[in-house]
């Protein structure tokens, strides 16, 4: 992974100084770089799900025996759901929220002495997408690619080895778990490992790799004119989501609007990610999400985002293609995704699309 991103970015340089990074809590106001409005972002503005509606992503008891159909209909209907039962100790999950806590709370200045360089993916700073928009999201961030031990060495000169155990253990069990959802997902298809012969179940995940996006969310001023983390899908297969106890994340749906996805303590919040998109040909939905931020109190939230190993062309699955039709995507690894995306942002799998002949 680390070399695969670092090639990536390294042609799409991000100049964005984190040493410009304000002490939020020492903001009273919201600064003008921090007001979005619906020029910044088309669907800034757009309108929120009515409460009486009632419809919310789907929460899926993986111990269901019909887990892998109500997996599929949510990631055909909404492109996300939350699990329970998913099998992940919450001891652990306590463990990356209290890692997530302690590494924000850190002075500025010791944050910064573990930065992300411009053309480098690890690190502290601002989110990558803030390059494709004009306002300042109300959000810091850190990445993880490989081993975190030089940048835990800089930020926790005593404890970093416990906390890099913690990562490798919460790695290992999301890696097993993601694993596990793709599966289930594609069952739903009638998609089998035969199917797939690159994702093969016994070669010890070795085909994926993934990264680990920390990000803090906090207490705003002017929380309805801010913007947490922009309007976004994730480039990943699956994406999989521990937010603590504080609502800020939202799905949209063409249908519905901007739909929050309530923290239900305990359970994981999954996402489909456009590679899954391009390899169901299109019948998963990549979702795009948003954070928003409050006035009361700070948000958490780690991401591991996982996709195939960079020699891997995704495609979409044959089976799943009509005989008289071409695929709907032609086939990329996830470095050429990386790379469109870097470009072209949202539009990313418009670009990647097969046209048809009219
Ligand atoms: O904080 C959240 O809820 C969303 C985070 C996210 O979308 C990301 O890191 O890609
Ligand atoms: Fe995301």
């Amino acid at each position: 992974m680390p070399a695969m991103l670092t090639d990536v970015f390294r042609g799409h340089p991000i100049h964005l100084p984190h040493s410009h990074q304000p002490d939020f809590t020492s903001l009273r106001e919201l600064p003008d770089s921090y007001k979005w409005t619906p020029k910044d972002d088309l669907l800034f503005a757009a309108a929120p799900s009515p409460p009486t509606t009632g419809e919310n992503i789907p929460l899926i008891d993986l111990d269901h025996p019909d887990a892998a159909n109500q997996i599929g209909h949510a990631c055909r209907t909404w492109g996300a759901f939350q699990i329970a039962n998913h099998g992940v100790p919450l001891g652990l999950l306590q463990d990356i929220e209290f890692l997530t806590g302690s590494l924000f709370r850190l002075p500025v200045q010791r944050k910064l002495k573990a930065a992300r360089s411009e053309t480098g993916v690890s690190g502290y700073g601002v989110a990558r997408i803030a390059s494709f928009f004009n306002k300042k999201m109300w959000s810091e961030g850190f990445t993880i690619t490989g081993s975190p031990l030089n940048d835990f060495r800089k930020l926790w000169p005593q404890l970093h080895l416990n906390y890099c155990d913690i990562v490798e253990e919460y790695e290992e069990q999301m890696k097993k778990l993601a694993s596990k959802l793709m599966w289930l997902a594609l069952k739903s298809l009638g998609v089998s490992e035969e199917d797939v012969e690159w994702a093969s179940l016994n070669s010890d995940l070795n085909w994926a790799q993934a990264a680990l996006q920390l990000n803090h969310y906090p207490v705003c001023p002017e929380p309805d004119r801010a913007m947490g983390l922009a309007a976004h899908t994730d480039s990943t297969l699956l994406t999989i989501l521990c937010q603590n106890n504080t609502a800020g994340l939202q799905v949209f749906r063409d249908d519905l609007g901007w739909v929050t996805v309530p923290p239900v303590p305990g359970s994981l919040v999954v996402n489909v990610g456009d590679l899954f998109h391009i390899l169901s040909n299109g019948l998963f939905k990549s979702v795009l999400h948003r954070a928003r931020v409050n006035q009361t109190r700070a948000r958490l939230s780690v991401a591991f985002l996982w996709g195939p190993q960079s020699d891997i062309k995704i495609s979409p699955v044959p089976k799943l293609v009509s005989p008289v039709e071409l695929p709907l995507y032609r086939s990329v690894t996830w470095t050429e995704y990386l790379r469109t995306k870097a470009t072209h942002f949202n539009k990313a799998l418009s670009m990647i699309r097969n046209h048809r002949e009219e």
